[in-house]
């Protein structure tokens, strides 16, 4: 399989809909590739709160459009990152997964919201679903950002099959290390591909850390994205999961359910 993860920088100088235009044409870009990933809120910029009302979209809005049409037009499943959704009354932290046709393959909201008391975590709902979609050749596990620092999220989705975990990020430069640390973690533990893809530039004060990531399911950095907006191209056998989880079975050796101290 071939991925292409495109580590967009979000410009406060550059308008949403320049960028979405951008992004359309990046995904074009990328016919060939069977997958195409996107980061967290790069229409308006994960961190640019005070726009997240004005922003906002419906599912089906001027994201979904311009994303769905672009997948279609590459002929590539389409990880289009996510948006800021309104559903009535309410925002989410959205994720949209097209097929190579265009329809909405899956959508999935972020469930651990981010800022503690502040940002998304007061500004948004939490989603409360996992969501998994099976690819020809491998099935995704789907994550957004401040999701990556919870390990049970990623086992419950390579427990329901999940084999290429896939995590859309607005991560900050000052926590870079956590980033990539937590990725190789992440694949490691649940012996799986793990394909991580960030935000470049500054927007809200808020320095991006980039640097992309995909790891294999042995832990092994397959490619990595500098600080700057980078396509990120590679190349994996989704057959690796298997093999790795036969040859090393340390998930068979889970203990569940562990009693508390008497
Ligand atoms: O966990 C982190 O350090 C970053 C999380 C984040 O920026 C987000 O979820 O938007």
């Amino acid at each position: 399989m071939r991925a292409s993860l495109i580590q967009i920088d979000v410009d406060p100088d550059e308008s949403v809909n320049s960028r979405r235009q951008r992004a359309g044409s990046l995904v074009r870009e990328q016919a060939g590739s069977d997958l195409v990933v996107l980061p967290e809120l790069w229409p308006v910029g994960a961190f640019a709160y005070q726009s997240f009302e004005a922003e906002a979209e419906p599912l089906r809005g001027p994201t979904f459009e311009a994303m769905a049409k672009a997948a279609s037009d590459a002929g590539v499943w389409l990880h289009a990152g996510s948006i800021v959704e309104r559903d009535g009354g309410t925002l989410y932290n959205t994720t949209l997964l097209f097929s190579p046709d265009g329809e909405l393959a899956r959508s999935y909201r972020k469930i651990h919201r981010f800022g503690f008391d502040k940002g998304e975590a007061v500004m948004m709902g939490a989603g409360e679903e996992l969501a998994t979609v099976a690819l020809p050749d491998t099935t995704l596990g789907l994550a957004t950002c401040y999701d990556l620092r919870f390990p049970e999220l990623f086992r419950s989705l390579a427990d329901l099959g999940a084999e290429t975990l896939v995590v859309s990020a607005g991560w900050p430069e000052r926590r870079r290390s956590h980033w990539t640390l937590l990725a190789q973690a992440r694949a490691v533990e649940n012996q799986a591909y793990v394909l991580a893809c960030a935000t470049a530039g500054t927007h809200a004060g808020v320095e991006q850390c980039g640097h992309s990531i995909v790891v294999d399911p042995w832990g092994e950095v397959l490619a990595e994205a500098g600080a700057g907006e980078e396509i990120l191209v590679v190349d994996f056998d989704p057959a690796k999961v298997g093999v790795t989880r036969e040859q090393f079975p340390a998930l068979k050796d889970r203990v569940l359910g562990l009693a508390p101290p008497r």
